[in-house]
């Protein structure tokens, strides 16, 4: 019976570059990430992606794949997060600011992994490399991780 939140986390790509979003309130304010959020009642992890890269991009795609499912636990918080990562190329519409989110393109070389989440930089290179994965982060707080486990799988 443990509680745990459904939420999304989208990364589009074009040749050598990933689209990523600066947050710009709530959860995650001041760091960059790709696009996601909550998952509703009444639609599917997969439609939510959707709707949040819709909200916070004005992006459209009907091509997005799961490559990736992270749970997340914060000492203290029986919350646990889990999060669905999906990735595409193939994508409608300009990226365009949002209340949410100001997008920018960044080459793969440069990804700004000091102003994103501190697990990024450990599983970005597996969605780069287009190799599925499970991972789990203990954080404590927002900024420091005490325990993780990152498993490449054949399938989610
Ligand atoms: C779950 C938080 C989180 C994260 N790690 C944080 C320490 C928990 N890393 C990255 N990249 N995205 C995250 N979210 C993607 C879904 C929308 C909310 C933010």
């Amino acid at each position: 019976s443990m509680m745990k939140k459904l939420l999304t986390l989208v990364l589009i790509t074009r040749p050598n570059q990933v689209l990523l979003g600066m947050k710009k309130r709530g959860f995650g304010q001041g760091r960059w990430n790709g696009f996601g959020g909550k998952v509703e009642k009444g639609e599917t992890i997969l439609e939510a992606a959707k709707r949040e890269l819709f909200e916070e991009s004005s992006l459209k795609s009907d091509d997005l794949k799961e490559i990736g499912l992270i749970d997340f636990e914060f000492v203290g918080d029986p919350q646990i997060l889990e999060v669905h990562v999906f990735t595409t190329s193939k994508f409608e519409g300009e990226p365009t600011e949002s209340s949410e989110m100001r997008p920018q393109w960044f080459n793969v070389k440069d990804i700004p992994f000091d102003t994103m989440w501190p697990d990024d930089h450990l599983w970005f290179p597996l969605f780069l490399s287009g190799t599925k994965f499970k991972g789990y982060f203990l954080f404590e707080g927002h900024d420091k991780i005490l325990k993780q486990t990152l498993d490449k799988v054949d399938s989610l």
